[in-house]
């Protein structure tokens, strides 16, 4: 099945003497991802620009970012709410917000883009970014579904090209998966396997293959679950109850999909199918596309699987 040949094996342990250390961040789109690495990256000493289509919605990620860092430094500061404070202050810092991609590309180290899960509109975006940026900036997508190879087709850049897999909410989520490509440079690759720890996360190498690691296994997981409740074999409130106290997991399948955003869900399963038509793993589901259609995007609509206003 041509769909899931590999591509390219790399091991964490390659030698990262020649990997240049990336130190100022262009992050485009500022939703729930986008918004989540920028506050990680700038926690830890790295300066961020963070690119969205209007003001309004940077306000919005700025606001979220500090919602995150405070409930981070309850924590992280519980006994001396002053020092809490001085850090929420000097994260914010290094923060910038802008709405010309093209012009915080400039000054970059990495391009990291968390915009919407569809292929033409972030090759678009990286097409146009690669006439703009330096030479030395390397180009990183947090797609959770699409070929890395296939977005890095529309730059001249494939060997300064690869994936970092951002898991949410990504400040309390620990896990990173580092792709290369079968064109990605080792220096590249060993430059975004430097950064994911310098973030204080813990890396995987993972072949540019759909869904990577987790989604390859977490997305069908899922879609069996929804189809399992289309069956009428259990309720939402069931299957997440028993995922959660049968198998451990901190959210359930229907919990999860709301959290996760089901038009970015959709967008996986769709693109999946498209390419792998036979595969009943993949399979369109009726519920998933209903609510869709209808703007229930989870969370962060405020309805999804559940309601949540
Ligand atoms: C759907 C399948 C297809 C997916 C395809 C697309 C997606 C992808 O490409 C890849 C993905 O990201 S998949 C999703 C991966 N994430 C998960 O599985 C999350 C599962 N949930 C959890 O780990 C916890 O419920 C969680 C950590 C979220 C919350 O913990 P709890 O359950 O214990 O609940 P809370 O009481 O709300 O939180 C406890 C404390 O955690 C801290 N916290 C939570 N969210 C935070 C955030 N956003 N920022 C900062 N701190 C945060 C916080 O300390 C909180 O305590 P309080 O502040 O006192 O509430
Ligand atoms: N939601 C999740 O749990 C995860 C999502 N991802 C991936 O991260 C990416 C973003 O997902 P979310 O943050 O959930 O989506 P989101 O819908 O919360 O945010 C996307 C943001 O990108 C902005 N945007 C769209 N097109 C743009 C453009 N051309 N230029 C600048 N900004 C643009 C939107 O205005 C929006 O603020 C997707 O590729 C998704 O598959 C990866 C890991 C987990």
């Amino acid at each position: 099945m041509a769909f899931f040949t590999h591509q390219v094996c790399r091991g964490l342990s390659s030698s990262a003497v020649r990997a240049a250390a990336i130190k100022h961040v262009t992050i485009i789109g500022g939703g729930q991802m986008g918004a989540g690495i920028a506050q990680v990256a700038a926690s830890t000493g790295h300066t961020v620009t963070l690119v969205d289509t209007s003001d309004d919605i940077l306000k919005k990620a700025v606001k979220g970012i500090e919602g995150s860092l405070k409930r981070v430094v309850k924590k992280k500061f519980a006994d001396k709410p002053e020092a809490g404070e001085e850090f929420i202050q000097k994260v914010l810092q290094n923060v910038s917000v802008s709405t010309d991609a093209g012009a915080a590309a400039q000054s970059s180290d990495l391009v990291l883009e968390a915009i919407v899960e569809n292929l033409k509109i972030k090759q678009d975006l990286f097409g146009r970014l690669d006439k703009l940026a330096p030479t030395h900036t390397i180009f990183a997508s947090n797609t959770s579904s699409l070929p890395i190879s296939d977005i890095a087709s529309s730059t001249n850049r494939l060997d300064r090209f690869g994936g970092l897999h951002f898991f949410n909410p990504v400040p309390m989520m620990k896990l990173v998966e580092v792709i290369g490509t079968s064109a990605t440079s080792q220096e590249t690759f060993d430059s975004l396997l430097n950064f994911s720890k310098a973030l204080g996360k813990t890396p995987v190498s993972c072949k540019d293959t759909p869904g990577f690691i987790v989604n390859r296994l977490l997305v069908p997981y899922v879609l069996e679950a929804i189809r399992l409740h289309e069956r009428g074999h259990g309720s939402k409130e069931d299957i997440d109850i028993a995922m959660k106290l049968g198998a451990g997991y901190p959210m359930g399948p229907f919990e999860l999909s709301d959290y996760v955003g089901l038009d970015t869900m959709k967008f996986i399963m769709d693109g999946w199918n498209e390419k792998d038509p036979d595969n009943p793993l993949f399979a369109p589901s009726e519920m998933l596309n209903k609510l869709v259609a209808e703007g229930k995007y989870g969370k962060k609509t405020g309805e999804g699987f559940y309601k949540y206003k």
